[in-house]
């Protein structure tokens, strides 16, 4: 499944966003052929195990328009381009230590007409700036994260949830969330999702 699959479960997409999602498909097959930034295996499930998987965040908070975001070592751009297609008022950072994967991410966002990302080769201990929220998927243990990432968000926000990090897990977390604040939230994505690939996936919030 496609496109289909975004719209089975955000059915009020505009048609500049059902045609940007749609777009991915042959974008990614390009880029992923020359630089390897989604495993082989999973590009014909690119918009189950990537897009759908990153827009599980939408889920948990519909950004308001102005809300910045940092999305730390996003590799082909996941989750931060399937985001900034389904919140294009709001901004996204999107940094990566590896030089040829943010040369994919603003390829793709270039070839989509994206203005609302900013791809930066950049390792995240670096950056100096503050966002509303942090987002990730496949980083490291939440720990080491938050160490990173702690300081780099605003207290103040705007949004239905206050601000913090929004992190895409899966498997067996205990042991990863007792070395980290009790303060957090599970989000389970089988709430949201009816495929058998969401059964073990789950977000971490952990508010500012
Ligand atoms: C397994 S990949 C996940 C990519 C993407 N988030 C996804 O889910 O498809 C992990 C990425 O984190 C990046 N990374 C690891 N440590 C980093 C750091 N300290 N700062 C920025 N990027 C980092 C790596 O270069 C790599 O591209």
């Amino acid at each position: 499944m496609g496109v289909e699959l975004i719209e089975k479960y955000f059915p009020k997409l505009t048609a500049r966003q059902r045609e940007q999602f749609a777009a991915l498909d042959e974008l990614y097959r390009h880029w992923n052929a020359q630089i390897n930034v989604i495993s082989r295996q999973d590009i014909d499930s690119l918009y189950e195990k990537h897009i759908l998987h990153s827009l599980a965040i939408g889920k948990v908070v519909q950004f308001v328009p102005g809300t910045e975001i940092l999305d730390v070592g996003t590799g082909g751009g996941f989750p931060g381009i399937p985001l900034a297609i389904l919140f294009p008022l709001s901004d996204f950072h999107l940094v990566d230590s590896i030089g040829k994967k943010i040369k994919v991410v603003t390829e793709v966002a270039q070839a989509l007409g994206l203005t609302n990302i900013r791809a930066e080769q950049q390792r995240v201990e670096q950056l100096n700036t503050t966002y509303d929220f942090v987002v990730s998927r496949a980083v490291t243990r939440l720990k080491p994260f938050m160490g990173w990432v702690r300081y780099k968000i605003h207290k103040k926000g705007n949004n239905e949830i206050p601000n913090g990090v929004l992190y895409l897990k899966g498997g067996d977390l205990a042991e990863e969330l007792a070395e980290v604040s009790d303060k957090y939230k599970m989000f389970d994505l089988t709430e949201y999702f009816e495929e058998p690939f969401f059964d073990t996936k789950k977000i971490i919030y952990l508010p500012k």
